[in-house]
């Protein structure tokens, strides 16, 4: 097998360290992702599935453990240098879209290529691919506001998919939408990942989305399981 594009290794997070409400949420969790995989992270809520995400995601560090991203130890990365590589290589999907309501869709999707200093022609084309990828294309021109909520979390997968990342770090993605919708979003999520050929870990409580991944994995007492 060729390496992983992920790989934790020995990941521990304790928060509010000696003080009273001191909380160990993971011990040594260990988690690899191979290229093209699709990923669950199924857990409990408060189980730790969004320090993990974090930690993945280069959002936070870890007290102790090691995260390779590419074959690519990140964990003694400076601040600068830990953004520039979350940037290029993590696409983050949350529960809320987290769209900026002033702009509109398609620009929403631009805005992370420019501070990735892709010039404006180059990134708007691509913005515009990515919104028809998920059939949203025809509302480039609308603000998230004039969206229904499926339609927003699909230009969140966009967003999310930019800047061309190795990996999509998902958090709920479909949390906030209704059965239905939910069901077709992942779908459109999913079937973008798989044309995209990116990996993917996705946290959800929804084991039936859960069990159309290649694999489910479990957060079980701060170590991670399989499913
Ligand atoms: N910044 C923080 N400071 C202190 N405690 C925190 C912090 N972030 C998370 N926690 C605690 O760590 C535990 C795990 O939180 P986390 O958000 O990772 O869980 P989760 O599995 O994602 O939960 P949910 O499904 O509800 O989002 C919880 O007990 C939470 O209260």
């Amino acid at each position: 097998m060729s390496d992983p594009v992920l790989r934790l290794t020995g990941i521990s997070k304790t928060y509010n360290k000696g003080r009273e409400n001191e909380v160990t949420v993971l011990r040594e969790a260990e988690l690899s992702l191979q290229a093209g995989e699709i990923v669950a992270l199924v857990a409990p809520s408060g189980a730790g599935k969004s320090t993990l995400l974090h930690m993945a995601g280069l959002l936070d560090t870890p007290d102790a453990g090691r995260v390779e991203i590419g074959g690519v130890d990140m964990t003694g990365l400076g601040d600068r240098r830990r953004t520039v590589a979350r940037r290029r290589e993590v696409g983050f999907v949350y529960q809320f879209h987290h769209l900026l309501p002033e702009f509109s869709a398609l620009e929403n999707v631009v805005l992370p290529q420019l501070a990735n200093g892709v010039a404006r022609r180059a990134a708007e084309a691509r913005a515009q691919e990515l919104l028809d990828q998920v059939g949203v294309g025809e509302r480039a021109g609308h603000r998230p506001s004039a969206m229904s909520g499926g339609e927003q979390q699909r230009v969140a997968f966009c967003r999310a998919l930019a800047n061309g990342p190795r990996i999509l770090l998902a958090d709920e993605p479909t949390g906030n939408l209704d059965p239905a919708t939910s069901d077709r979003v992942f779908e459109r999520l999913v079937t973008l990942v798989r044309e995209t050929g990116l990996s993917a870990l996705i946290a959800t409580h929804n084991l039936e989305l859960a069990a159309r991944m290649d694999r489910v994995l479990r957060l079980d007492n701060g170590t991670v399981v399989a499913g």
